[in-house]
């Protein structure tokens, strides 16, 4: 017996404790299915296995719990005091290894990267998440949202089956905001970048599931080449998007070069007209990011900002179907404050929209877009419960499971949005709830988010009632690199008189 390494694991550091109590009176730590520790507990079970079996864990284990696989200790996280350690530890923001195997992907960008990389890049792009630009986009948000709904004219009453429709309606509305192209003409191509995004998601669960293709070379020699095209796919298009837009940029400064005085600050220039992208290729004049920097940015905002918003509107819109007296709220507090030609629809009046704002956090709490998030230690690291991590230990955050959590939530698996009422949050634990994460690796797009999701229900409650088609119940979920589900999510719109 080795007391420093679990051998079976693969030669797994074992996590120790400060005051060298046994780990096994600390916190529960699940039997493996093999003799190699938990290496194979998720061998050959697909997306909805994986999800199962992480749900499962959750019940039986009912605290934060160890195991030990392939040579890395992994500490799941399901109580919101050790998320909240966590998030917040300055030693604590390299994201675990599984993040690697999106690297094909996104390489390193914003949401991949570590240390000094992803400092400069983060500080680079939160200027571009300011309030004045949020502001600037409300009027893509509206007639994106009014595209989406003329898709029914002439009809009174409709089946939708969501999850495209609103994955093309956010599609459409992150590369015209953060990237500034109309996808109009692209719409074709725009159809194939989802597509071949949900190919790269399943190489990702397929590489979770299987241990043996943890390892970069047995992957690369064995499966990678499946997903090529896929790949190949999704960078042409982001390619064609930042040509585009170096293009139209370009044209731009031109225009105003020759219209406005040799004294003109640039940067000036830069403000009145404003794409994201604009902030990154400017940068790159700079010197201060290149090609491929830009590349990896503008993937990384795509992706994040398409995918996770498209599943909280759809969970935000099957709720609405099943929950007729909340869908009336909302359609009462919109009816008081916006207008019906949308004249006033901006983020002031957003702000007003309270019980919106709760219906969609109560939303987010039971469908968290992400539902697990990593982190891993790049050196023995202490947390504040006494648990000594050794170096290269693997976190694993469930949001999901803390969301759902019977410590922080009273009958966690109703839909309440009176949860989210100030009085209700009191006492409830700061960390309970993190569908946007929290500390310095937050989501950067949290106010964008909300803002796109709000003027969309809008501008459907207006035009639509909606009514239920299939039972949330019912769904089967699976692990991705987002939320993912079997089913096709319907709901019926009822044109309003
Ligand atoms: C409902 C919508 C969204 C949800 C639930 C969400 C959730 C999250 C979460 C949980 C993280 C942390 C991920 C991790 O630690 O692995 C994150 C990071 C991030 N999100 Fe979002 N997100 C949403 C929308 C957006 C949008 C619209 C954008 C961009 C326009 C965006 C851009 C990012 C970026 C760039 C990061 C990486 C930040 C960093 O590591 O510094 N997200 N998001």
């Amino acid at each position: 017996v080795n007391k420093d390494y679990y051998i079976l694991a693969g030669l797994a550091r074992r996590v120790r404790t400060k005051d060298g109590r046994p780990l096994e009176s600390m916190l529960p730590m699940p039997k493996g299915r093999t003799i190699f520790a938990n290496s194979f507990d998720l061998f050959g079970k697909d997306a909805a296995g994986v999800f199962e079996h992480l749900r499962k864990q959750a019940r039986e284990c009912r605290e934060s719990y160890l195991q030990y696989a392939m040579g890395w200790s992994s500490y799941n996280v399901i109580d919101a005091h050790n998320a909240g350690n966590i998030l917040n530890h300055p030693n604590l923001i390299s994201k675990s290894a599984i993040y690697n195997f999106l690297h094909p992907f996104l390489r390193t960008g914003v949401l991949t990267a570590t240390e000094k990389k992803w400092h400069k890049r983060r500080n680079m792009l939160t200027r571009t998440f300011h309030y004045d630009i949020l502001n600037q986009f409300q009027e893509i948000f509206v007639a994106e949202s009014l595209k989406f709904v003329d898709q029914f004219e002439g009809q009174n009453e409709c089946t939708v089956s969501l999850k495209d429709r609103l994955a093309r309606f956010t599609l459409n509305s992150i590369c015209e905001t953060a990237m500034g192209i109309k996808l109009d003409e692209m719409a074709e191509k725009g159809d194939r970048y989802r597509e071949n995004f949900l190919r790269i998601d399943e190489s990702f669960i397929r590489r979770i599931s299987n241990p043996l293709f943890w390892d970069d070379c047995v992957y690369n020699l064995f499966a990678a080449r499946e997903y090529e095209t896929a790949l190949k796919v999704v960078h042409d298009f982001s390619s064609e998007i930042i040509a585009k837009r170096r293009v139209l940029l370009e044209e731009e400064l031109e225009y105003r070069r020759a219209t406005q005085t040799a004294d003109d600050d640039m940067c000036v220039v830069r403000k009145k007209r404003f794409a994201m992208l604009d902030t990154l290729i400017c940068a790159e004049k700079d010197g201060l990011i290149d090609h491929i920097g830009i590349c990896e940015e503008v993937d990384t905002l795509m992706a994040e900002g398409y995918d996770t918003t498209s599943i909280s509107l759809l969970f935000a819109l099957l709720n609405m179907s099943v929950y007729a007296e909340q869908q009336e709220l909302c359609y009462q507090e919109i009816q008081e404050n916006i207008e019906d030609d949308l004249s006033n629809l901006n983020m002031g009046q957003l702000t007003r929209l309270r019980h919106l704002e709760y219906f969609i956090k109560e939303t987010m709490r039971l469908y968290p877009s992400i539902p697990i998030m990593g982190r891993q230690t790049i050196e023995e690291t202490e947390l504040d419960n006494g648990l000594i991590l050794p170096k290269r230990s693997q976190i694993n955050i469930h949001v999901y499971d803390i969301h759902r959590n019977p410590k922080y939530w009273d009958s966690p698996e109703e839909f309440r949005p009176e949860r989210f009422l100030p009085e209700n949050c009191q006492n409830r634990h700061a960390y309970a709830y993190i569908p946007f994460s929290a500390g310095q690796r937050n989501c950067i797009g949290q106010k964008y988010a909300m803002q796109e999701m709000k003027t969309l229900l809008v501008v459907i409650l207006k035009q639509f009632r909606i009514l239920p088609v299939i039972d949330p119940k019912s769904i089967v979920f699976q692990t991705g690199i987002t939320l993912r589900f079997k089913d096709t999510i319907k709901v019926k719109l009822v044109r309003r008189q």
